[in-house]
């Protein structure tokens, strides 16, 4: 997979995504700088801080009429107002192409195991960068 690697500043959406448990921050980006469709594990930076989160790039063809491509963010274990901020987005993994659901709950229980596949690929790097962290700075001190 050809690495992502993005800054875009959040927007308002449907405001659908509060509704189902899954907040989705949505991005303004450079078109540019996006030249792939799909479901991807992430690394999200916000506000010098470093996240793990879940990302689909897609027409959303289970409620749109699949013209109008958005990039949006739902960050794990994370609550707050994102709208104006920047987040800038690392892609870890892909996870799946974008799929068109039958019903919401089809939506939501594929999106638990979206953010289980993230959490089982994005949150070693950041136990592994912990890990390394004391020995090194040992070593220098
Ligand atoms: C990780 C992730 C995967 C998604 N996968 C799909 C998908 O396969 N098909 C789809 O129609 N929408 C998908 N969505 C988009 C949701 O439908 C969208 O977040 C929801 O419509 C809420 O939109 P809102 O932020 O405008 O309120 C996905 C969103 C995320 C964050
Ligand atoms: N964990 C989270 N991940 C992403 N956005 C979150 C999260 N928690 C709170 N938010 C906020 O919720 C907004 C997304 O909610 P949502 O209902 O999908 O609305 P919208 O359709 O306007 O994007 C984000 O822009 C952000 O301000």
């Amino acid at each position: 997979m050809n690495k992502l690697n993005f800054t875009g500043h959040v927007v308002s959406g449907k405001q659908l995504g509060r509704t189902i448990g899954f907040p989705t921050a949505n991005l303004v980006v450079n078109r540019t700088q996006i030249d792939t469709h799909g479901v991807f594990a992430v690394t999200v930076h916000h506000a010098g801080n470093q996240y793990a989160g879940v990302m689909n790039i897609g027409v959303r063809p289970s409620f749109e009429d699949g013209t109008h491509t958005t990039v949006e963010v739902h960050i794990l274990d994370f609550a707050g107002d994102l709208y104006g901020d920047t987040l800038t987005v690392e892609t870890i993994a892909f996870l799946r192409p974008e799929q068109a659901f039958e019903n919401l709950e089809a939506l939501v229980a594929q999106l638990k195991e979206d953010v289980r596949q993230a959490r089982k690929l994005v949150e070693p790097n950041y136990m592994y960068a912990r890990m390394m962290t004391p020995p090194v700075t040992l070593a220098l001190a």
